[in-house]
């Protein structure tokens, strides 16, 4: 993989920059308003945690700033996009596609499909040829320590292996931005210490700009930047020094 450490859109430092995002859900009669204004924003090469209690408005955070859940208010502007939210709903995909890559709790992959099918998939889908796909799927495999392993399906890795499967196929495109909710949740400590160690790379080596929603403070130590969210407004933003080689105790 190629590293992107000066990356650099339209908007500086900033690989996304966020204004005044109100997001309502219907909630019987009424609504229910889960982000209340909140402005926002991640710079490349930074690991951003974003923390807060259950219910605070972490996900849909998330999915505001990745144009997968539209706000009722606010702007969206990212790498050299202006307004992401006035862009066709393709073009919102194809953003996506391009740029970003997702983290999730629940691993998303394939059964039927090895490690490597599970990488390679997604690259074809960009546009690589089988050749290139197979290559850089094979190394986003092996930065994450599972070389030895392309040919297993998820129902012959354990909890941490298909989380990094997950982290490969997230990385193998070089994403300039990725969003990982709650990646370490299902994890013990030594695996959730592999998975954010690989996160803070992604940062650090490729110049991603990682936000990385999670309530589990031991991952502060990691981040560059944490800001914390409670009831859907932004109650603390504090940058730190982070601590690569960090220790996560277990449960
Ligand atoms: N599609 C939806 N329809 C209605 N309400 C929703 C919807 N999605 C989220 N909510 C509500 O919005 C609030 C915030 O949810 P969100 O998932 O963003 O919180 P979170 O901070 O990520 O929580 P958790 O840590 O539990 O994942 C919650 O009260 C949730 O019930």
């Amino acid at each position: 993989m190629s590293l992107h450490t000066n990356v650099h859109g339209k908007h500086g430092d900033f690989a996304i920059e966020a204004t005044g995002l109100v997001k309502r859900f219907k909630s019987g009669k009424g609504f229910v308003e889960v982000l209340k204004g909140v402005d926002f924003d991640a710079r490349h090469g930074d690991l951003t945690m974003v923390m807060g209690p259950s219910g605070s408005g972490k996900s849909t955070l998330i999915a505001a700033l990745s144009g997968l859940l539209r706000p009722e208010q606010g702007r969206v502007d990212a790498l050299d996009v202006d307004d992401l939210w006035k862009l066709s709903s393709g073009r919102i995909d194809k953003f996506r596609l391009d740029h970003c890559g997702f983290i999730f709790q629940g691993f998303n992959l394939f059964p039927a499909l090895s490690a490597l099918q599970q990488v390679e998939v997604v690259l074809k889908f960009q546009g690589l040829t089988p050749a290139q796909a197979k290559k850089r799927a094979t190394e986003a495999l092996t930065e994450v320590g599972l070389g030895h392993r392309l040919g297993q399906r998820p129902s012959a890795l354990s909890g941490g292996e298909k989380q990094r499967v997950a982290i490969a196929r997230a990385l193998a495109k070089d994403p300039k931005i990725l969003f990982a909710d709650e990646p370490t949740s299902a994890l013990d400590g030594e695996n959730g210490q592999i998975v954010i160690r690989l996160l803070r790379r992604a940062a650090s080596e490729h110049g991603a700009a990682v936000i990385c929603v999670t309530h589990d403070p031991r991952l502060e130590e990691w981040a560059d930047r944490v800001i914390k969210i409670e009831d859907g407004v932004i109650i603390d933003d504090q940058r730190r020094i982070p601590n690569p080689d960090a220790v996560l105790a277990s449960h």
